[in-house]
């Protein structure tokens, strides 16, 4: 183990991301990124596509501004779900989320994970993004679903309002890509922006855009 591999600094409060990190098989902390990501996202006018790099660029920001970071390479992430050109974010409350989920409902939509690598030395600060979108087909649930599933507290604290790695309401049909990337943190990606600053994974880096051949996703998430 080297000193840089200590030296990896997860800026999330998802235990989804948490998680998946220790696939990579590399020492970690976890922080929180000392962000409102509301009101950071209130002044992104780009395109729907670029939300989630843009927002996972501002944690990194704000990440840095923590005596934590410093010389330590920090993994951020943000997770978007868009519907057509909508950008669905985390239900405000149960209606919201109802509504989410009705909107879902045997639809085609994109789910983009931004993911930004970065590293601040001496007051500068270097950062490498990238980002993935999945296109995922929802089944359709009925009206009860939606209700029981809301009342199980899961669809809160995520885009969209589901997880697609619950077990009860397995609310996808179909997946065209990358499942790490819809659960929040696209392992292959994030291996390819930590060879940036000299990380190594143990692991085959997947090579394939559509993140299909991903070595990561037979493992995944249940
Ligand atoms: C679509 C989808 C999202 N999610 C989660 C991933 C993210 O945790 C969340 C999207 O919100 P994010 O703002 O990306 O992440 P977060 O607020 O949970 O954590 P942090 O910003 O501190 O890193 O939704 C799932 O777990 N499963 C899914 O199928």
């Amino acid at each position: 183990m080297t000193e840089t591999q200590e030296a990896l600094l997860l800026a999330s409060a998802s235990p989804r991301r948490r998680q998946i990190l220790t696939r990579l098989h590399l020492p970690f902390t976890v922080a929180v990124a000392p962000i409102d990501e509301d009101q950071v996202q209130q002044h992104y006018h780009g395109p729907a596509e670029g939300l989630a790099q843009w927002t996972a660029a501002h944690k990194a920001l704000a990440t840095s501004t923590l005596p934590e970071a410093e010389n330590r390479i920090v993994v951020t992430a943000d997770t978007t779900v868009l519907l057509d050109d909508e950008i669905l974010g985390k239900p405000r409350d149960e209606e919201h989320a109802r509504e989410l989920l009705r909107s879902l409902r045997g639809r085609w939509h994109r789910v983009v994970t931004g993911v930004v690598v970065s590293r601040k030395i001496s007051g500068e600060l270097t950062l490498y993004g990238a980002s993935r979108s999945t296109p995922v087909l929802m089944r359709s649930y009925t009206d009860e679903e939606i209700d029981a599933y809301i009342a199980s507290g899961d669809p809160m604290d995520k885009a969209g309002a589901y997880g697609i790695q619950n077990p009860e309401f397995q609310p996808t049909e179909r997946i065209n890509g990358c499942y790490l990337n819809v659960v929040g943190l696209p392992l292959c990606t994030l291996a390819e922006l930590l060879e940036k600053f000299g990380i190594h994974t143990t692991e085959t880096i997947c090579t394939d855009p559509a993140g299909v051949c991903c070595p990561w996703s037979e493992q995944c998430l249940k």
